[in-house]
């Protein structure tokens, strides 16, 4: 029961309503029956939280059930008897009560200023936790802030690296260009030395022409000296022969001879060198015409292909300016860049460590909020009991008037149902109103996503490393199944989509999850694997053959079943095909043994194991889901054979929970003897019970007026549970 809500405590002076009348006032009631006064020595005293919720109505009765009410019932005399005696015993019995009961009002206001004085704690915490919840928020945007930036700056730096890798491309590519540059360079030096070659051969050419034609100038001067010198040999020999012919006709005849033959000397010599120049003439034409034509011609080609390759070379020589221009360029830029990465780098690490800065605060703020929620849910109350009524089915009695569900106050904490049931002979006089009080009552028009919104603390609890029990209890019929598994939206599903959600969002906060579970039944005390590998020869006796021991680790306050299949739970669709598994084998035992389902109790543990890798914390925590076995009552002598020794099994687990509960309840030494051991569901559940762990039990009614007695029984023991206090330290 939540202490948040529970009513303050009146003021003493206030209260003057409730004290217990004097004896003067009530000198007209008759006196207690020995017999009266010696059931309330003997019978055990109410627990602290019955005194707390039914105090006042007890009292009522008491008195009231203390005074006789007729002579004939009693024996004593009427009040209007007036009779001395009797009043004095009226008066005695008042004086030997009076005292007794207002010490027991003290001692209820002692306990209601304790209770005022841990709601007030409690409104503290819830303080400190909405102060946490604005601080987390607002680390969380601040957060969020800083990674957007961090995002944008990455993508910045990224855009850089694209321009650095293009740049690098262009400069790739004005390397390949240099080169080619180079190439062309030396082709160039080749061609220059070509031409120095042709030059060089175009000079020696030349100067052998030059050479040749000095020869043949000489030759040709001598030739004209050679013509020269005859002419004048001429001259002389026709002033010789004239002399001759004046002087010496005779002889002319002979000189003229003689000189004729040396005349015809010379001229053979003339023709001779003559010859000799037009050999010379000709070897010249024929030998060195030919070798100079061709080197002209090749000294043309050179001089058309130094002409391309001198405009290539200006071309290019405008290319390389221009590309070492943008070389120096894309330099700049580089550099600039590398500039700007740098103070990007900068940048990066102040929000990295921003960043660390406030996953650290997370971090510590995930730890106080575990605290906090922890000490939230114990104010709450480590066990807690929620009813839950479900609607008529269209084939049941629409009428739900047996039923008056109170409006839920926040402020008090509990919720109250009042069950009408007729008395004998079905008068509305005989009718009889019994009131239940629970911590919340979900009505007929609550939905699955409403119920979950309660259970979530707890599951939130299980993530913070406790152990927790959600039982549903009810008859068959009742909405157990439906609360724990719709496959929707039942607890189980909602349950595991949550902590997927969670152990993602405390991914940031460096809690890193491992999720396992194991599906059980217990089946006439029998421990049946509900995801076990199926094979084609399965049927319900090979499953009982299989052995399950419960073993328990005191060290680590662990349980583990032997044999058992253990699933890991890393995406919803494995959990889905886990639930599938487990459903399709308890459809097929139901078809096998009537309403099998309704006959077991079946148990989803889910085991939650956390580490931080930032801080080096753990946490391991249970979370045990359990539909129970219809509760109605069967009366053994009713049924015979397979059906009476399942009947027996679960009246006998139901009682054993029960009495499990109470007997935590129970801070007396010597009844710290708690029976575990007499089921195998509160055997298996020991460590889950005990210890800091949290326990939920949802008692599922019907509506309908038809179960009735049902109902009232089911209200009954839960009402039971819902009057203990979880044990600390067991
Ligand atoms: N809150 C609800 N709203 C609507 N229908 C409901 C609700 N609760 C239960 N029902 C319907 O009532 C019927 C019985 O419910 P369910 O099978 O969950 O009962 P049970 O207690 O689990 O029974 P059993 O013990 O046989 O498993 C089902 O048809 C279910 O759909």
């Amino acid at each position: 029961m939540s202490m948040r809500d529970t009513p303050r405590t009146p003021l003493r002076t206030s209260a003057a309503g409730s004290r217990i009348p004097s004896p003067s006032r009530t000198s007209q009631i008759g006196s207690i029956s020995t017999a009266q006064q010696k059931r309330r020595y003997t019978s055990s005293p109410p627990s602290k939280r019955a005194v707390s919720s039914t105090f006042a109505a007890e009292k009522r009765n008491t008195i009231h059930s203390r005074i006789p009410q007729s002579s004939s019932s009693n024996g004593l005399s009427a009040p209007t008897s007036g009779s001395s005696s009797s009043s004095a015993n009226l008066t005695k019995f008042y004086k030997s009560n009076i005292l007794e009961l207002n010490e027991l009002q003290e001692t209820l206001y002692r306990k209601k200023s304790i209770l005022d004085a841990k709601n007030d704690e409690y409104d503290g915490y819830k303080q400190k936790q909405q102060e946490i919840q604005i601080k987390w928020d607002k680390v969380a945007a601040e957060k969020k802030r800083v990674e957007n930036e961090l995002h944008m700056k990455q993508n910045e730096l990224q855009r850089c690296k694209q321009s650095s890798i293009e740049k690098k491309r262009i400069l790739e590519q004005g390397h390949a260009l240099q080169i080619r540059e180079l190439e062309a360079k030396n082709q160039s030096e080749i061609n220059r030395m070509r031409n120095e070659f042709d030059s060089k051969i175009e000079k020696l050419k030349h100067d052998k022409i030059k050479e040749f034609e000095t020869k043949r100038n000489d030759l040709l001067d001598q030739v004209e000296g050679k013509k020269n010198s005859i002419l004048m040999n001429d001259t002389i020999l026709a002033d010789m022969k004239r002399e001759i012919d004046n002087k010496y006709i005779g002889l002319k005849e002979e000189w003229l001879n003689n000189f004729q033959a040396d005349w015809t000397k010379q001229v053979e010599i003339n023709e001779k060198t003559s010859q000799d120049i037009s050999t010379m003439q000709t070897k010249l034409d024929n030998e060195l015409n030919p070798e100079i034509e061709e080197l002209t011609k090749k000294l043309a080609e050179s001089k058309e292909r130094f002409e391309k390759l001198q405009a290539t070379l200006d071309d290019r020589t405008d290319e390389t300016k221009e590309l070492v221009a943008k070389i120096d360029e894309k330099e700049k830029q580089i550099s600039d860049s590398k500039l700007k990465s740098e103070e990007l780098s900068k940048d990066i690490q102040s929000i990295k460590d921003k960043l660390k800065i406030v996953d650290n605060e997370l971090i510590k703020e995930e730890t106080v909020r575990r605290t906090l929620h922890n000490e939230l849910q114990e104010l709450r109350g480590n066990i807690r009991v929620y009813c839950r009524l479900r609607p008529p089915l269209p084939s049941e009695d629409q009428d739900t008037s047996n039923l008056n569900v109170e409006k839920f106050d926040d402020s008090n904490g509990t919720q109250t149902i009042d069950v009408h049931k007729q008395g004998y002979g079905g008068s509305s006089n005989n009718q009889q109103t019994s009131h239940f009080k629970f911590d919340k009552i979900f009505d007929t028009d609550d939905t699955n996503y409403d119920v979950f919104n309660e259970v979530g603390q707890l599951v939130q609890s299980a993530l913070d490393g406790y152990n927790v029990c959600i039982f549903a209890y009810g008859q068959t019929g009742s909405g157990k199944t439906y609360t724990m598994l719709n496959p929707k939206d039942g607890i189980i599903p909602l349950t595991i989509t949550h902590i997927f959600d969670w152990t993602e969002n405390l991914k940031e906060r460096g809690w890193c999850y491992s999720i396992t579970c194991q599906f059980i039944e217990i089946y006439n005390e029998n421990i049946v694997d509900l995801l076990r590998n199926r094979n084609g020869n399965d049927d319900t006796e090979s499953i009982t053959t299989t052995r399950h021991d419960i073993r328990h680790n005191m060290d680590t306050q662990r349980t583990t079943i032997t044999n058992i299949t253990t699933c890991k739970l890393d995406s919803e669709a494995t959990v889905h095909s886990v639930l599938q598994r487990a459903s399709k084998l308890r459809s097929t035992a139901t078809t096998k043994s009537n309403e099998h389902s309704s006959r077991s109790h079946s148990i989803f543990i889910v085991h939650l194991r956390g580490e931080n890798s930032k801080t080096g914390e753990m946490s391991e925590g249970t979370l045990n889901l359990i539909d129970l076995a219809g509760s109605e009552r069967i009366n053994s002598s009713q049924v015979t054979g397979e059906r009476l020794r399942e009947t027996q099994h679960i009246n006998k687990s139901l009682s054993c929970l029960g009495d499990v509960i109470h007997a935590l309840n129970d801070n007396s030494v010597s009844k710290r003897h708690i029976p575990f051991r007499n089921s195998k569901l509160t055997y298996l559940l020991q460590n889950s019970l005990t210890g800091n762990s949290k326990t939920l039990m949802f008692v599922n009614i019907s509506s309908a007026s038809n179960h009735l007695n049902e109902t009232l029984n089911s209200l009954r023991f839960a009402s039971k549970v819902n009057a203990t206090k979880m044990q600390k330290g067991l």
